[in-house]
């Protein structure tokens, strides 16, 4: 399991924070980011700030329960970034992106509870899959303002052997998760990536131009 410290914690969750903003991917004040630090903590972005021009002030800790370790609010969606971090041990960082193109796939299929990625090269992103010749769900669960039913939800299928490092909430985005962070924005990038490539996809079979 990758740890580190509250200083480099807040400048690389500042800076990816700029990077998902550049990619379109924060909007607003929207997505979440944290890291799990070397004293058993979880850095994590505090709630409403601007995730595209946050300064390490706007990182806090939080316990493995996800309470405030400092005083400040953590994230509104805490409880999920716990969840992964209690699910997943090896697990050192979790981002949450809001795109348009993952919101948008999700609501166009409102009963569909995954979606295939078969047969696509950037599925080699994902640690242990060494071939595009074979297919993988990406998880969709419906959006709740109570993250204890989206845990509930989500918690049973991130178990699956074959499960990504992701999963999309409807009408509201994705999580992706790594062993560092360098591999959580391998993860969000190109599941971001996948989701377009399959709605460009629907665009041409459907008959719209380029
Ligand atoms: C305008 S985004 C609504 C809340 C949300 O989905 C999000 O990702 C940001 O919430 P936070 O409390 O982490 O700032
Ligand atoms: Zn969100």
């Amino acid at each position: 399991m990758a740890t580190v410290s509250l200083p480099e914690a807040r400048r690389t969750i500042v800076a990816v924070g700029r990077w998902l903003d550049s990619k379109g991917w924060a909007p607003a004040t929207a997505g979440n980011y944290s890291m799990r630090l070397d004293d058993g903590s979880v850095a994590i972005t505090v709630s409403g700030r601007h995730k595209g021009r946050l300064g390490e002030e706007d990182v806090m800790r939080v316990d493995m329960t996800g309470a405030s370790l400092d005083g400040k609010k953590p994230s509104a969606e805490t409880a999920l970034h716990m969840a992964i971090y209690r699910d997943f041990p090896e697990a050192g960082a979790v981002l949450h992106s809001h795109s348009p193109q993952a919101v948008g796939l999700s609501r166009a299929f409102p009963e569909a509870i995954g979606w295939t990625l078969a047969q696509h090269e950037m599925l080699k992103v994902y640690p242990g899959i060494a071939t595009h010749d074979l297919s993988r769900t990406l998880p969709i669960v419906d959006n709740s303002q109570d993250m204890a039913v989206i845990d509930a939800a989500m918690a049973p299928r991130l178990l699956d052997a074959d499960a990504l490092p992701a999963y999309l909430i409807r009408g509201h985005g994705l999580y992706g998760w790594g062993a560092d962070m360098a591999e959580a924005e391998r993860v969000i990038e190109a599941t971001e990536w996948l989701i377009a490539a399959e709605l460009a996809e629907i665009g041409f079979r459907n008959g719209s131009k380029a």
